[in-house]
């Protein structure tokens, strides 16, 4: 076994053999509010379609199939909600209770969900499990991994080991210098979804609440720093679990989709081409 896979070994992996039966709600939120300024902001990454199918309606599905999962809350932007709120109903997914609007940066439109979940009275120890829309082939295995990470933790993380040797950095004037470098086997890409007790993320959000200068690019951070005694468990992660930020990402996205769906971005290629022709052909006459 590799250092990789022994450190992945060591993260939480689901007991796929016999999921347990869930007594307390099991929300999923994901988080679609984002304006993609790193894409192309003209062109909503959320709603680009990779293996044919959009992005948002990936990650929506992969919480749909999850039997163990009880509701969906999808955070959207007022760009991205009309179409979103379209495709929910083309698809006819039955766990999206609500679709609500999200905020400035991704920590606004967490805080947005847990509000909204307050309001509906969810219970303090119901499992909520937040998920960045653009990771659409986030596995069963990991989703499964965090719903059985919270029934021995109030807070977990799919995450991902390094391959690369970490360096942590500090400023020496314009210049960034290594501060440290973690040992290998401690270091792990964070991915999504992160998921929490209820009682516990909410506490840490209304801690933070109160430092305006706080911008963490991800909920375990807000608890981490939060609430620095409660224990974050890893939960094994993927390569696959991809998250689309450029436009460099879509062929990578498309090979991807094509090994989890047997699609051929070739022949999807060829069938655009040819409708385009037909339509093409058809004006002519
Ligand atoms: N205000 C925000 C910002 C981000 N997100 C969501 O958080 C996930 C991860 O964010 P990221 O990849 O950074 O998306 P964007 O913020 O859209 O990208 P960028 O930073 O390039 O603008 C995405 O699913 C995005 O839609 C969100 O719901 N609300
Ligand atoms: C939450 C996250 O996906 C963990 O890696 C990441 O922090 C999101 O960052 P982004 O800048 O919002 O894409």
């Amino acid at each position: 076994m590799t250092e990789n896979e022994r450190a992945n070994e060591t993260a939480m992996n689901t007991m796929a053999d016999d999921p347990k039966p869930q007594t307390v709600p099991v929300v999923a939120v994901v988080l679609a509010a984002g304006f993609g300024t790193r894409f192309d902001p003209d062109n909503p990454k959320q709603l680009v379609s990779v293996g044919g199918k959009p992005i948002v309606c990936w990650s929506i599905e992969a919480f749909e199939r999850c039997a163990r999962v009880s509701d969906i809350v999808v955070v959207v932007n007022s760009k991205v909600r009309e179409e979103v709120e379209s495709l929910i109903d083309q698809q006819g997914y039955g766990k999206v209770r609500v679709v609500i609007d999200g905020g400035a940066e991704r920590v606004d439109s967490t805080a947005a969900a847990l509000d909204t979940l307050a309001q509906a009275g969810i219970p303090g120890d119901a499992k909520i499990l937040i998920h960045d829309a653009v990771r659409p082939f986030v596995a069963q295995s990991a989703i499964d991994g965090s719903i059985d990470a919270l029934d021995q933790f109030k807070a977990a993380t799919v995450a991902y080991a390094s391959t690369d040797t970490v360096l942590l950095t500090q400023d020496l004037g314009d210049l960034k210098v290594v501060k440290s470098v973690p040992d290998r086997p401690n270091t792990f890409r964070a991915q999504t979804p992160q998921s929490f007790r209820f009682a516990t993320i909410r506490k840490a959000y209304e801690l933070a609440a109160q430092d305006p200068d706080f911008h963490p690019t991800d909920d375990t951070r807000v608890v981490v720093d939060y609430l620095p005694g409660e224990p974050v468990a890893i939960v094994s992660g993927a390569e696959t679990n991809l998250k689309i930020t450029t436009l460099e990402d879509i062929p990578t996205a498309e090979r991807i989709a094509e090994q989890l769906e047997g699609f051929d971005p070739k022949e999807a290629a060829r069938a655009r081409m040819h409708a385009l022709l037909a339509q093409a052909a058809g004006q002519m006459r």
